[in-house]
Parts: structure tokens; sequence; C-alpha cells
């Protein structure tokens, strides 16, 4: 990428590589996937047509290539807000404006088991970085596109999905109602499980809130599948339903990508189930 930087304000290269991603305009898809965890980058990558290894800083690692013919990225957005923010900033700088996190949640209602998907259609800003952008009373919504093309390639791929509420936390353990070190547990803490549980919230992660908090703020489009690796209920852990979360984002994107063409096609600014055909 070089160590030359243009600004200090929007730090980059003059070939445009973004500091913290070292991507550049040309290197990611219009459409990205956003797993918190690099390892899962790899795991995805695996499941296109092609792709190559773009960029791997901190904790960010992005492979390009094609899935089903589609032009598609994915980047890894490291843990909570502050790098999902920053991921979303650069990525958006050089190009992309659809973005699937691809993640791993806890589920906090009944009826939902470890490896089955929820799809968010809004998040609970718990996370601190979405107040940095706006004020607290704005929503947190998933795209209306996005979720719909995540909810067609569940169906067509027959995995077991629902669609909720997400809470993204600032901490994985007090912050989702677990106690800390030592059996640390503050009386603010214990509740918020059962709080959000008689709300309907489905599921803990981290990183929706600010990414549909960012995405709507700038005109990006943005949704999120999750793999459940936790079930809060039971208390068991394991990790499953990752393969499946990848190739439903991916199979999303496909999706996405003819929908664009339609409304293109058609003139319309959205796509609609009566545009079909
Ligand atoms: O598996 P990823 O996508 O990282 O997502 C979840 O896993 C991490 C916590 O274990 C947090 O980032 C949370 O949102
Ligand atoms: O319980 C969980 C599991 C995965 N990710 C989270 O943030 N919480």
């Amino acid at each position: 990428m070089g160590e030359k930087f243009i600004s200090a304000e929007r730090p980059q290269t003059e070939e445009g590589y973004q500091y913290h991603i070292a991507c550049k305009p040309g290197d990611v898809a219009r459409y990205v996937l956003l797993p918190g965890d690099p390892d899962r980058v790899p795991k995805i990558s695996s499941l296109w047509d092609e792709a190559r290894e773009i960029a791997f800083h901190r904790e960010y690692r992005t492979h390009t290539g094609k899935y089903k013919g589609v032009p598609i990225s994915v980047t890894s957005t490291g843990i909570g807000g502050p790098s999902t923010a920053i991921a979303v900033e650069e990525l958006a700088a050089i190009g992309a404006d659809t973005f699937i996190r691809v993640g791993s949640t806890g589920a906090i209602q009944p009826g939902i088991e470890i490896g089955d998907l929820i799809i968010a259609k809004a998040a609970v800003r718990l996370e601190g970085t979405s107040k940095q952008y706006v004020r607290v009373e704005y929503p947190a919504v998933a795209d209306l596109e996005v979720t719909m093309a995540l909810i067609e390639a569940a169906e067509n791929l027959g995995v077991r999905y629902h669609i909720g509420i997400t809470a993204s936390t600032d901490s994985f353990y007090l912050g989702q109602g677990r106690p800390g070190l030592n059996g640390y547990f503050p009386s603010f803490a214990r509740n918020i499980l059962d709080d959000l549980r008689q709300a309907r919230v489905t599921n803990f992660e981290m990183e929706a809130a600010t990414l549909y908090t960012l995405a709507n703020i700038y005109g990006l489009r943005a949704g999120c599948v999750c793999a459940v690796f936790a079930n809060r209920i039971t208390n068991e852990f394991g990790k499953a339903g990752e393969k499946e979360a990848a190739l439903v984002a991916s199979e999303a994107v496909k999706i996405l990508h003819e929908w664009d063409e339609e409304k293109e096609r058609k003139g319309k600014k959205i796509w609609f189930p009566g545009l079909r055909g």
C-alpha cells in the first residue's frame, strides 16, 4: 500500500488506498459481505466461483471474486462498532454500496436452535459508535431490498431461519447479561436479557446497529444474517450455521444483482415483488 498519506482528515494514499482496510478503488465490488471474524473470510470466499485475497491489515481481511458470475467482496470488520464503522466508511469511499453482515449471535427467544439463522430487520442501538454519528432516537433499520433478498435466499436454500430484532452491544459479557470475572454482575446488567426478551428482541451480537445506522445516514444498503452460536435460554453453545449464513448472504447478493438490473431496465428506484418477470 505504501506509507505516504495525502490527508489527515481522510487518510489515504495517492492511489486511494484506505488507511485501515488497505484497499483502493476497484479492489472491491459494490456488494460486500461483512463477517466480524477474519478467519471467516476464506471460509466465505471458498464458496464462490473464484476469489483472491486483496488485503489483510489489522482486523480487516478482504477477498474479492465472483459468486454465480456476480462480482462480490468480503471484508472482516473485527469485533464491535468502532472497527465496523471504519470498515463501512472506507469500503463506501472506494465504491461499495451494499453490505451484508454475516455474523454469529446469541439467541434469547424460545424456539431458536444452535445453527439456525437470524435475519435482523432492525437493531437495538446498545453500542456507542452509532451515538457518535446521530442522536439516539434515530432508528437502526435494515434495508428492505437486502432483507427481502436474504429471506428469498434462505427460502431457496431451505435453511432454518428466523426474522427478528437484534440487540448490538459493546460488551459480550456484561452487556449481553453474562456475569463478568469472579461473578461481577451489577444490577443494571442482570436484567438486560430478560427486559429485551420481553420486548421480543431475538438475539445479541455486536455490529448490526452500527452498520444499519451508518448505512441509513449515508444512503447505503445493509442487512444482516447471523448463525446462532449461543442459546441463552438452554445455555448451549456451538459453532454451527456459519456455512449456511455465508451461503445465504452470497445467494442474496446474486438475487440483489438480478433485482438491481431489473430496476434499471424498468426505471424504478426500489424493487418490489410486482416488478418480477
Ligand atoms: O462472529 P462475529 O461476526 O464476529 O459476530 C459476533 O461474534 C463476536 C463475539 O464473539 C462479535 O463480533 C459478535 O457480533
Ligand atoms: O452470545 C453471543 C454469540 C455470538 N456473538 C455474540 O455477540 N453473542
